[in-house]
């Protein structure tokens, strides 16, 4: 079975803060870009959207005739997919809104033409059950904002054919992203199960007056947020046994694992509990707006990135170890 893998037009069906990164970045790579999506104006944010992340794209550096201009915007499904070599979904995340996305999606693009989905953590099997050619489907989750970020997991469902997998992994290599292979199809993947743990944690710790949600921000950014750029926290936990390494740690902090420090379970959305995080997330934003802060975490990324590679490098380390 063989899929296109050499892409020159990249086709993304919803637009907003996800789909936009996806147009970026494919713009960013030298792709001819067709969108779609249904709300009104949407032609018009996207292409804000593109121009407010172009500057942090020109930084990172521009393929060979990579252009905004190559950016067309269309007005139905069948004219978004119908000549794509790869096609990414970006809709909202709700199963049956993507199952009847999807058939159509499918029905309309080319045969070998992958499919992948940004869902956050839904089953691909589930998602792509009434779809045409469904071993060409996959997920491909990637972070936001996308057009920096490299990691996207791929996540294969019932149907979808092993080259698939394999041929989905090269086109997002193509586009200058980490491509993480979830071997399993579990709900939330690998990185949503562990954000998701501990965006848990954070909410229960607001609840019970605990921290603000600053200090709980601060808790992570001035620590274990740093380190999260480079190492991964079992490697992180190795190192913190000394030289006795990973063993030496179990047995030390072991324990530690029987006693209450979490709670797991999601507590109860409560009024209270949104509008505590809401005054407490307003109270962080203070008189910055969202849109200089994005500027702000872009070059925060791009600053971090570039220095971690740099220091790979001096390590004798490739910039993809
Ligand atoms: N926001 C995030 O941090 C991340 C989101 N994702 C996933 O990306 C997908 C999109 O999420 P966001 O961009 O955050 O949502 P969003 O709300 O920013 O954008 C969704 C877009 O889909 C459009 N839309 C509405 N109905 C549609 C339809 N029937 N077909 C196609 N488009 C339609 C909306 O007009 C909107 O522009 C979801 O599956 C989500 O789980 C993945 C990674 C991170
Ligand atoms: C909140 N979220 C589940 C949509 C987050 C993601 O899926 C990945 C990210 O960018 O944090």
């Amino acid at each position: 079975m063989t899929f296109i893998t050499e892409i020159k037009t990249f086709a993304a069906l919803g637009s907003g803060v996800i789909g936009s990164g996806w147009v970026a970045r494919a713009l960013a790579y030298g792709l001819d870009v067709v969108a779609w999506d249904p709300a009104p104006g949407a032609e018009a944010a996207l292409r804000k959207r593109v121009a407010k992340a172009w500057p942090a794209l020109e930084k990172s550096g521009l393929a060979e005739g990579a252009s905004q201009h190559r950016l067309r915007f269309v007005s139905t499904i069948d004219e978004c997919v119908r000549d794509a070599d790869f096609i990414q979904e970006s809709a909202p995340e709700r199963l049956d809104l993507k199952l009847e996305l999807h058939s159509k999606i499918s029905a309309a693009a080319k045969p070998d033409a992958l499919i992948g989905s940004s869902t956050s953590g839904l089953l691909p099997s589930e998602f792509y059950e009434t779809s045409t050619h469904p071993e060409r489907c996959i997920v491909g989750h990637p972070f936001n904002p996308v057009y920096l970020l490299p990691l996207v997991e791929v996540v294969g469902g019932q149907k979808t054919a092993p080259e698939a997998i394999q041929a989905a992994i090269k086109v997002y290599q193509s586009l200058g992203m980490r491509p993480l292979h979830v071997r399993k199809e579990v709900p939330g993947f690998i990185a949503d199960r562990l954000l998701e743990a501990l965006w848990r944690e954070a909410l229960h710790l607001v609840n019970d007056g605990v921290a603000s949600t600053g200090e709980i921000d601060d808790a992570i950014r001035f620590g274990a947020g740093l380190r999260w750029s480079f190492m991964g926290t079992f490697l992180t936990y190795t190192l913190a046994g000394g030289d006795a390494g990973m063993r030496h740690f179990m047995n030390q902090f072991g324990p530690a694992l029987q006693l209450p420090w979490t709670y797991l379970p999601a507590p109860e959305l409560s009024e209270k509990l949104i509008d505590d995080v809401v005054e407490g997330t307003t109270e962080q934003l203070g008189q910055h707006s969202i849109a200089a802060l994005e500027s702000y975490r872009d070059d925060c990324l791009l600053a971090v990135m570039e220095a971690v590679n740099a220091t790979r490098l001096k390590h004798g380390m490739t910039i993809n170890d």
